[in-house]
């Protein structure tokens, strides 16, 4: 697909990625605390497609915690969560299912359709392209089953390939299959984590409701702004819940060859472009251990 015939709006000009990142695949997570704002929403699409326009290949990984638990309440079914991770019985996963595809995917495709024939939507199922393996909460040290939640153990990234060398936009929800014939719950940031490693990405970056990674939170909003795997591997036991699948995700990333990845305010507008485009990302950027690639050098802010 010709990148100037098909979409009208966002004039590439504005924003020019740094030359090593032209053509490169860069997944993208989006929260659902940074989305329960239309505006916002709206917002991240049109970011997405500048990115596009700039001659990336950005690959949407959607969450839906908050949606799910709005859905689960309506219903009368239990929402309850391990170290993080919900809590998925076969009834839960009905309702997972549906509001992740059937509604959180189906309105970012249209917000990104909004600028073009662009974004696709699937999730992990399809194509093989996510299986996972049923997995516990650790708790205390101690193992709990939290149901049909499962830990992406191999990406078949054929499918997000071929979207992409149509030139269209993949936007992926965080379930996969199982080689049992179960569907799985996978938290979103482990499935971007999974996809982005798979690609080959150059980048991941996950957009939440906070500014980046908190270095004593709780207690301050102070951003830790740089750190390195093997830094962030030491904090990783002592992080909380929320934080603790992001950086997670983050360190499984860039130890599996993705160059950089980027924990951003999704709150704050254009927040995607700054961190993929800009010379200085805002919020928590993790590097591999040695990096001469600093990933955010050469580009022109938007
Ligand atoms: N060290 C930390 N720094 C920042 N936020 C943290 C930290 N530890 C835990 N959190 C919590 O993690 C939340 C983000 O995770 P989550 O609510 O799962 O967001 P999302 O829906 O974007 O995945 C923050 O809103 C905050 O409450
Ligand atoms: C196993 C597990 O907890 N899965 C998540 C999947 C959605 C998700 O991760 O959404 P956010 O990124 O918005 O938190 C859930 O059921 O809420």
């Amino acid at each position: 697909m010709s990148r100037t015939d098909q979409v009208a709006t966002c004039p590439t000009e504005k924003f020019r990625p740094p030359e090593e990142l032209r053509g490169s695949t860069v997944v993208v997570k989006y929260g659902g605390h940074a989305m329960v704002d239309p505006g916002l929403q709206q917002a991240f699409a049109h970011d997405v497609v500048e990115l596009w326009h700039a001659g990336l290949r950005p690959v949407v990984v959607h969450g839906g915690g908050p949606q799910i638990s709005a859905m689960l309440d309506r219903l009368g079914l239990e929402s309850r969560f391990e170290a993080g991770l919900r809590v998925t019985t076969p009834e839960t996963m009905d309702v997972v299912r549906m509001v992740l595809t059937g509604r959180v995917q189906r309105e970012l495709v249209g917000h990104i359709n909004a600028h073009g024939p662009l974004a696709v939507g699937m999730t992990g199922e399809d194509a093989h392209t996510m299986t996972a393996v049923r997995r516990p909460a650790w708790v205390g040290g101690r193992a709990v089953d939290i149901g049909l939640v499962g830990d992406v153990v191999d990406v078949n990234p054929r499918a997000v390939r071929t979207l992409l060398e149509q030139g269209h936009i993949p936007v992926v929800s965080p379930v996969a299959r199982g080689e049992d014939a179960q569907v799985y719950n996978v938290n979103a940031d482990l499935a971007a984590s999974a996809l982005a490693v798979a690609l080959g990405a150059a980048r991941l970056v996950v957009l939440t409701d906070v500014a980046g990674l908190y270095a004593d939170w709780p207690h301050s909003t102070e951003v830790v702004e740089r750190l390195t795997a093997d830094e962030l591997a030491e904090l990783l036991p002592g992080l909380a819940a929320g934080m603790l699948p992001k950086m997670e995700g983050c360190l499984r990333a860039v130890r599996g060859g993705v160059r950089g990845a980027h924990v951003l305010d999704g709150r704050v507008p254009h927040a995607l472009l700054r961190g993929v485009l800009g010379r200085n990302s805002p919020g928590t950027t993790v590097l591999p251990e040695h990096s001469s690639d600093a990933p955010c050098a050469g580009a022109s802010s938007p």
